[in-house]
């Protein structure tokens, strides 16, 4: 398996894009509508904010999930006991968000999230027809108006030795949503596992879109596109001393979308929620 890079302005990229998709659950573009010097500013923006106590003033709210979320209570991915090594905060565009960053991660908000729009449609055209029969709206219906997509800016510290033993900045996990769009890090780390259970490392060039599947589309379409699991590894050598700054839109439906005879896309979410130990 490999992950090649698309170019999203090449005539035949909407088929090669799904295709990658439905092979590895990923798929990398380059050459798309997202501002490369917004990404950069808003990566030294929220890394100077991370680095400062203002965050502080914005921790997370338990009944509505925006806000800081410190390294003490975030994520232990599912099926592990051990706490990922990292901290971050949730964006909605309804919710706090610093003064000073507000407008900047808002216009990314929307890039990402018109983007992601068209996304949705290149998967809805390269269904199959059996597949496609499944689902109960257009994909990009399920998105429109949403209130429930979160922009998330995660910060991995620099590895400072103490770290809980078998700890790494993001155990192997799935998304929960239905398509994640994250611009190539600041740093290297995230890899994804094979179909035969390797970890391969998503190319990580400045200025690329990373794609991948979460949970809500494998299940929308009865498996036929697979949700993979990834991990963000530590540093090593020399790089331990850097932090890593992503920043990852989770696509989610408006809550009443149906996904599945057994799923809303409310009622999946409330499930992993409650797994996942954050509700
Ligand atoms: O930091 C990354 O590159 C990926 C993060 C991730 O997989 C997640 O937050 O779900
Ligand atoms: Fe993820």
């Amino acid at each position: 398996m490999k992950l090649e890079t698309i170019d999203y302005q090449a005539p035949d990229s909407a088929a090669r894009f799904v295709q990658s998709l439905r092979d590895t659950g990923f798929g990398v573009l380059s050459n798309h509508t997202i501002d490369k010097t917004l990404v950069e500013t808003i990566y030294s923006q929220w890394q100077a904010f991370f680095n400062s106590d203002e965050k502080q003033d914005f921790l997370f709210k338990a009944e509505t999930h925006d806000g800081f979320f410190p390294a003490s209570i975030s994520e232990t991915a599912k099926g592990h006991s051990v706490k990922d090594i990292k901290e971050y905060y949730h964006v909605y565009p309804w919710g706090r968000i610093p003064d000073s960053l507000r407008d900047n991660i808002l216009a990314y908000y929307q890039q990402a999230n018109s983007l992601a729009a068209e996304l949705l449609s290149w998967v809805e055209m390269h269904t199959p027809a059996e597949v496609a029969i499944n689902y109960s709206i257009a994909l990009p219906k399920m998105i429109e108006d949403s209130h429930k997509t979160l922009l998330r800016i995660l910060h991995y510290p620099p590895m400072s030795g103490d770290e809980e033993m078998g700890a790494i900045r993001a155990a192997a996990h799935e998304d929960i949503n239905l398509l994640t769009v994250l611009p190539a890090a600041s740093e290297p780390g995230l890899q994804v596992q094979t179909k035969t259970g390797e970890w391969l490392d998503v190319p990580s060039d400045f200025g690329n879109i990373i794609i991948n599947i979460g949970d809500m589309l494998q299940e929308a379409s009865g498996g036929y596109f697979p949700s993979t699991t990834h991990r963000v590894i530590n540093p090593e050598g020399m790089d331990r001393n850097r932090s890593r700054i992503s920043l990852p839109l989770f696509l989610h439906p408006k809550p009443e979308v149906v996904l599945s005879d057994r799923y809303t896309a409310e009622s999946y979410l409330m499930e992993r929620l409650r797994e996942l130990g954050v509700i």
